[in-house]
């Protein structure tokens, strides 16, 4: 895939539905005895990995008009054992989530993913889950997938302290909560993105907060709501964000974004380093808050990213990398050693592929350093089969001399129609 460099970017960009609240949404409403309509579904490659999944446990998933699908489930104890292996795909979130759900259900089953899912920790899940109760194996000493979960008999609340902020092993303990016997307790070192627990009271399912601990009884059944409007990803927007940011005569209108405060720390971030962006519009999609964002290019000054705003950005450190280079200034990224342990090692992949266009970034153990602003050349570079990465890299060469990317087909991850859409709003 080339991407040429491009005097400004202009239009409106629908922004498509969020990855983890999309999830999410399959996930519950398999649980509902009643049908879940949900508009705005996220239809990219994880997401329907969750689908598959949910599917292969009897519950049904049906697509209409404009992508809406309708899940009719078997209500709370309707999972039924599946006949295959179930593939997680390059999807974290489904297979950790999953793991949860799952690990709770009185049948086998056996978990599995792509090249990438089974070199990710699953030991983070797989501990919580086995003080509940609950028997999951995996390869190498139980550190990776595939899972063999093992039917459950007695599941027990828990009190747990997670050593990192995960909301994927957050939501995993949460779901097997829900078929617990008592009540369980789990504190995060600091807030990480809350869709579970807002999705829980979308469908009746009571939530308790103190400080960084969140609460839940058990529960004997859902109360499903008819239907789900999933919000625009703000991880998807943030691209945008930063393109229109960077490059010189842009101005982008993003329709539907999802502002939930724990994933607005690129808006926080970027207003630091002073970017023109505006929300307006501002209103409910369900339980989740979005807003429309208009952003304008802008000059941009380094700015520190320090470990407590870290959740609430991790997944757009690779694109605020590239927002790093054309500022003006140093900029610092702490507390972000979680990105070795994504799709790719995310630290080391900005900085070699990056560096491929002559960018100087500094890699440090937990985190970056960038001096800017750097020129940036055409050069050919690898996404490492990560869909952030390839989309991170198409900004930069967007915002300089273009670039090659190699291993483009993985934005269907998250966002298939990212490369027509830059094409759409290029000004020459
Ligand atoms: O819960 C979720 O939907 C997600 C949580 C984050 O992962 P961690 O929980 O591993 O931080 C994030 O990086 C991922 O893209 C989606
Ligand atoms: C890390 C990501 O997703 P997951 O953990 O679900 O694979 C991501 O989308 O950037």
């Amino acid at each position: 895939m080339k991407v040429t460099g491009t005097t400004g970017l202009k239009g409106t960009v629908n922004i498509p539905g969020d990855k983890s609240i999309s999830h999410r949404s399959i996930m519950l409403a398999g649980l509902a005895d009643t049908p879940v309509k949900i508009t705005n579904f996220l239809h990219a490659a994880d997401c329907w990995s969750t689908i598959d999944c949910m599917r292969a446990l009897r519950v049904r998933v049906e697509q209409g008009d404009a992508g809406v699908l309708t899940v009719t489930g078997n209500g709370f104890y309707g999972l039924r054992e599946p006949h295959e292996v179930l593939d997680a795909g390059n999807s974290g979130t489904t297979i950790r989530l999953m793991t949860g759900l799952l690990g709770v259900q009185p049948f086998f089953s056996v978990m599995t993913g792509d090249a990438s899912l089974r070199k990710r920790p699953m030991a983070r899940v797989i501990t919580p889950l086995a003080r509940m109760g609950i028997n999951v194996k995996g390869r190498e000493q139980s550190r990776y997938a595939p899972l063999a979960i093992l039917a459950a008999e007695q599941i027990q609340g828990i009190e747990y302290d997670m050593p990192v902020a995960s909301a994927q092993v957050k939501s995993a303990i949460l779901l097997a909560a829900l078929f617990a016997n008592s009540p369980t307790i789990v504190t995060e070192p600091m807030p990480s993105r809350d869709h579970t627990e807002r999705m829980f009271e979308t469908f009746g399912i009571p939530v308790k907060r103190e400080g960084n601990s969140i609460i839940i009884e058990p529960v004997q059944k859902v109360d499903a709501p008819e239907q789900i409007d999933v919000p625009g990803d703000i991880s998807s927007a943030a691209f945008w964000l930063v393109a229109a940011s960077i490059i010189p005569n842009s101005q982008l209108v993003l329709v539907n974004v999802g502002i939930n405060p724990t994933r607005t720390g690129i808006l926080d971030i970027l207003t630091q380093m002073g970017a023109d962006i505006t929300v307006t519009n501002e209103r409910w999609s369900g339980r989740e808050p979005v807003a429309d964002i208009i952003v304008r290019s802008a000059k941009l000054q380094g700015v520190t990213i320090g470990a407590e705003i870290i959740p609430r950005l991790i997944d757009e450190i690779p694109v605020l990398t590239v927002a790093a280079l054309f500022a003006e200034g140093q900029t610092i990224v702490t507390g972000a050693e979680e990105l070795r342990v994504k799709e790719t090692d995310r630290l080391k992949a900005v900085v070699l592929e990056l560096g491929k266009m002559g960018a100087a970034i500094d890699e440090t153990a937990d985190g970056l350093i960038i001096n800017g602003p750097q020129k940036l050349n055409f050069a050919s570079c690898n996404s490492h089969h990560d869909h952030r990465m390839a989309m991170a890299l198409a900004v930069a060469g967007a915002a300089a001399q273009g670039v090659e990317i190699e291993e483009p087909d993985c934005v269907k991850i998250s966002y298939p129609d990212f490369f027509s859409i830059l094409a759409a709003l290029r000004q020459e």
